[in-house]
């Protein structure tokens, strides 16, 4: 590893606030040793007497309060992360309330006290450990820590923090309960210790996983849209938030603050497991990064405070209960309020008709802001300001608030500001569990899998309420699976104005036969690889036009020997002299090469036409796209003016380059005669850029999208707001714009530029999934495939079944060449031993299981939450006969709710949208009108109205 044997005598050099303080330092910053504390062992056959265990508490109480009291004093001496803005915004994630830091510290006393007993209690494995105290029931009892005790009241609306939804278990799914775990965790000591390999190794190091196998070639998912991922993500933070520790004073610091080594051990606080990076990264070579910081999530003791081994902390409510919004404690959720008619806290901005989130008190300890002018939100979730688009679902929902409480005002003008808070929060609610459930999940995981799970939705109410099912987020679930979406985030934002028509940015892969959608509207040109005839092909409006154009309109003709095109207009200019015959090789060999479209695809296109669809698309496309890779792109919108290429990274401005100095056919407007110019050399090179970027055409009628690399906006929301317009620009932008294809690639934005700020590098957020998981003890993936009814595996090759290293798919070609594809070479190249693996490794490298973008395990598990999350809530908007049920008109009003709604009715000028708001548009999923409520439904809140106040 890169930690290369630092003396303090060097640090001194390099921190001169420490140099003043040796003599302190040697002491201080020598980690409490668990060895000293213990005097006698125990034998396994001996009773564990009570003194035993008070002593036990007694010490690991000491050893806590003196690792706290270190890690102050490591930040006040300098050890701080103030030089480290990736670092830093990782923290922005939140300082934890009192009542949550007092819990976080009762359970690190426990777990020092765990392992204490666990040193006495000596010659016992971990599990067998583990199954002792279990039967031995041994727990905290102490005056100062009282066992979690909630008393509640019977209410028609949720409370805020989650408590008391379990009638049994008031306390399931509050902010700050323990997360829950489907399978017993693989601590390396059964406690808390970082897992190692089967051979007591270290585990492959994260950052080396994730360059190896989550590669940076983002891959265009074909219908999912980014609206799709945000709103996964969005209902990530209503279900969880794991913290890391503090301390009292600040984040935690690990690397040096340039990332340049990791800090000795002796100055590292006992919660950090920094990342190393290998000397040979691809990317972090190049800025001499060695380090990466991370530290540990905050635990949580269990209800009981028990001992055990660690739990992870979920410091927000478990339910999908709109917590990102109304917040998870009630002071925040009292900050948020305006306390009239219901409302919660808007500002309004210049020519803008909808509200903003209101402004964070503090905006320099939430955002990272070129100026203080920039905004900084509020909301109910501290990572709010992480991305713009997430700030922008938030900001969507606000408005959803604000607009159905001045509704039900309306309807019932003598309602309370406390009746309309709390009735429009539930009807926000019921429609986020709505779109969620209706449309997310099948959109995501395929509706037949769900009816496995019994997830799917129902026509009216359900009745499968279950109080004994803990819908506590399983640690599995938020620690690995659910991260793999992390893979379909995209390098760019995109910005779309209300004029913008298409702009068509091509990955080579899924996405890339939707090229030729934009060749309708314009042209294309093919060159076979014998190149004797080009054919220039004016598209009409539909399929076989297509080919009848063909015919009557151009004919482009290019001797061998091409410098010119001439392009015949075989309709307008008649002579007489001209033999109309038909010239032998025109039939019997130019015009046969048609075939070959024909017999592959049929396009149809609409006479609206805004997409077109070719079916049968199989293998095919690619040998299509070969045709284009081994010839020439002919690239001519007619009013072609400017396109903006943003986030193509080095290649952009050289493909740029390319056009403008390779290659390029130049169409006037008044387009008579084309030139194009054939690729010499520079052909190949040029064409090697495109595989690997974009493509962005730009369609005649094209306005332009604006691309913002997500890297230079991390926790800043300035995006929405830098015109008016901005904010709708955003909303159509993600709804326009591809995701990334679900799968082990992913953006270098989030895999080396994460949090980067204003410097060269940022973190590695795959790094980080690996290492949190292993943080949380996360099971081994072969555990998983148990748990999940797959066989484990004796052998790498037993995981053929599931990672195919052949899927035949669009990408083929690349995987020829990309050893990546090889998934079952590569893990075992990188592991020793096939139940080394850890499940967000092994679930990423899965083949997506039939109608899902999910593997077989993740699916099991991402399923199982979802099942809980739903039949472990008691308020769940559609659970019948209950107190705080809808009435059956109500509730058909709410299954009348749909993303696309929500932005049509809280948007200032969204003013089409498609129906299916998770997918991009297309023939199958146009656009319409947000005024045609048959197609877009109207959730009418008049079935809200009461005929008296008392009702
Ligand atoms: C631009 C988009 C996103 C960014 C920048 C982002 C970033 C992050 C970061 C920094 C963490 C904390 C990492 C750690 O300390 O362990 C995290 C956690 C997580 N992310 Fe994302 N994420 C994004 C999108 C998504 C999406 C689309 C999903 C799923 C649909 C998702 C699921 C999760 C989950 C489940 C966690 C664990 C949450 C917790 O318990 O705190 N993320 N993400
Ligand atoms: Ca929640």
């Amino acid at each position: 590893c890169c930690l290369c044997g630092w003396d303090l005598g060097d640090l001194f050099d390099i921190s001169p606030i420490l140099s003043g303080t040796k003599s302190l330092l040697e002491d201080l910053f020598k980690p409490c040793s668990l060895a000293d504390l213990i005097d006698t062992n125990i034998q396994e056959d001996e009773p564990i007497l009570s003194d035993v265990v008070a002593d036990c508490v007694r010490r690991g109480r000491e050893l806590s309060r003196a690792a706290r009291r270190r890690g102050n004093e490591l930040v006040s001496n300098g050890i701080s992360l103030e030089d480290y803005p990736p670092g830093i915004m990782h923290f922005f994630s939140g300082d934890l309330p009192s009542d949550m830091k007092k819990a976080s510290e009762t359970s690190n006393e426990i777990l020092a006290a765990t392992k204490l007993l666990q040193m006495k209690y000596s010659g016992s494995t971990p599990n067998t450990f583990l199954s002792f105290l279990e039967h031995q029931g041994i727990r905290l009892k102490d005056s100062s820590c009282q066992p979690v005790r909630i008393s509640c009241c019977d209410s028609k609306y949720r409370s805020i923090d989650g408590s008391c939804n379990n009638e049994e278990h008031p306390e399931w799914g509050r902010r700050g309960a323990p997360f829950t775990r489907i399978a017993t965790p693989r601590y390396a000591d059964g406690i808390y210790a970082m897992p190692v390999g089967r051979s007591g190794r270290q585990l492959p190091n994260p950052r080396v996983l994730s360059t190896r196998l989550f590669s940076d070639q983002p891959i265009l998912s074909r219908e999912l849209n980014n609206m799709n991922m945000q709103w996964g993500q969005f209902i990530t933070h209503d279900l969880q938030l794991q913290n890391m520790e503090v301390t009292d004073k600040g984040g935690i610091q690990c690397c040096l603050a340039d990332g340049k080594d990791m800090l000795p051990q002796e100055w590292q606080n006992e919660k950090c497991i920094p990342i190393c990076v290998p000397e040979d990264d691809p990317f972090y070579r190049y800025h001499g990064v060695k380090c990466l910081n991370f530290v540990r999530s905050v635990t949580a003791p269990k209800d009981d405070y028990s001992f055990g081994y660690a739990e992870q902390m979920n410091t927000v409510t478990s339910y999908i209960d709109g917590s990102p919004i109304y917040g998870s404690d009630k002071k925040l959720a009292s900050k948020l309020r305006t306390f009239v008619g219901g409302k919660l806290k808007q500002e309004s901005r210049k020519d803008c008709i909808r509200g903003f989130l209101p402004t964070a008190s503090d905006k320099s300890a939430t955002c990272d802001l070129r100026n203080s002018s920039e905004p900084c939100y509020l909301a109910g979730d501290v990572r709010i300001n992480q991305t713009p688009t997430l700030a922008m679902l938030h900001t969507l929902l606000l408005r959803e608030h604000n607009r159905v409480a001045d509704v039900l005002s309306d309807l019932n003008p003598l309602w309370s500001d406390e009746r309309l808070y709390q009735e429009a929060r539930r009807v926000v609610v019921a429609e986020i569990q709505h779109i969620t459930y209706q449309e997310w999940l099948p959109t995501n995981f395929g509706e037949q899998y769900l009816r496995s799970y019994r997830i799917s939705p129902s026509s009216l109410y359900t009745h499968d309420y279950r109080g004994d099912v803990n819908p506590g987020v399983i640690n599995s679930f938020g620690a690995a699976a659910f991260r793999y979406l992390h893979t379909v985030v995209s390098d760019n934002i995109m910005l779309c104005p209300s004029s913008y028509s298409a702009a068509y940015l091509y990955r080579f892969g899924a996405a890339a036969f939707r090229y030729l959608h934009t060749v309708v509207s314009d042209n294309i040109m093919l060159c076979p690889s014998s190149y004797s005839a080009a054919y220039l092909y004016r598209f009409g409006a539909a399929a076989f036009r297509y080919l009848h154009t063909v015919v009557s309109d151009n004919i482009m003709l290019c001797p061998s020997s091409y410098s010119a095109a001439i392009l015949h207009t075989v309709v307008s200019d008649y002579r007489g002299d001209v033999n109309p015959g038909v010239i032998n090789s025109f039939g019997a060999a130019a015009f046969r090469y048609l075939h070959t479209v024909v017999s592959d695809n049929i396009m149809l296109c609409p006479s609206s036409y805004s997409a077109a669809y070719l079916y049968r698309f199989g293998a095919a496309a690619f040998r299509y796209l070969h045709t284009v890779v081994s010839d020439n792109i002919m690239l001519c919108p007619s009013s072609y003016s400017a396109a903006y290429l943003y986030r193509f990274g080095a290649a952009a401005f050289r493909y740029l380059h390319t056009v403008v100095s390779d290659n390029i056919m130049l169409c006037p407007s008044s387009y008579s005669a084309a030139y194009l110019y054939r690729f010499g050399a520079a052909a190949f090179r040029y064409l090697h850029t495109v595989v690997s970027d974009n493509i962005m055409l730009c369609p005649s009628s094209y306005s332009a999208a604006y691309l913002y690399r997500l890297s230079d906006y991390y926790f800043n929301p300035s995006l929405l707001e830098l015109t008016p317009d901005s904010f709708d620009d955003v909303v159509r932008g993600i709804v326009a714009q591809n995701a990334g294809e679900a799968d082990p690639f992913c953006s270098g934005e989030i895999s080396n530029l994460l949090f980067k700020s204003r410097n060269k590098w940022g973190m590695d957020l795959i790094a980080m999934d690996i290492q949190r998981g292993r943080d949380h003890g996360i099971a081994s993936y072969n555990d998983y495939r148990e748990i999940c009814g797959l066989q484990r595996a004796r052998t790498f090759q037993d995981l053929a079944n599931e990672m195919s290293q052949d899927v035949t798919n669009i990408i083929s070609e690349l995987k020829k060449k990309n050893p990546i594809f090889q998934r079952i070479t590569a893990l075992q190249y990188v592991y020793e031993c096939v139940d080394d693996i850890d499940l967000f490794v092994g679930g990423s490298l899965e083949r997506a299981v039939h109608g899902s973008i999910l593997g077989h395990t993740f699916q099991c598990i991402v399923a199982e939450q979802f099942y809980r999350t739903r039949i472990g809530d008691r308020y769940f908007y559609d659970n019948g006969e209950m107190p705080h049920s809808f009435t059956p008109d109500q509730l058909k009003e709410i299954k009348k709710a749909s993303m696309a709604r929500l932005i049509c009715d809280n948007t200032d000028g969204v003013h089409y949208v498609q129906r299916k708001a998770f997918e991009v548009e297309s023939a199958y999923n146009p656009k319409y009108k947000c005024d045609d409520y048959n197609a877009i439904p109207y959730v009418d809140l008049t079935a809200w109205k009461k005929p008296t106040i008392f009702d």
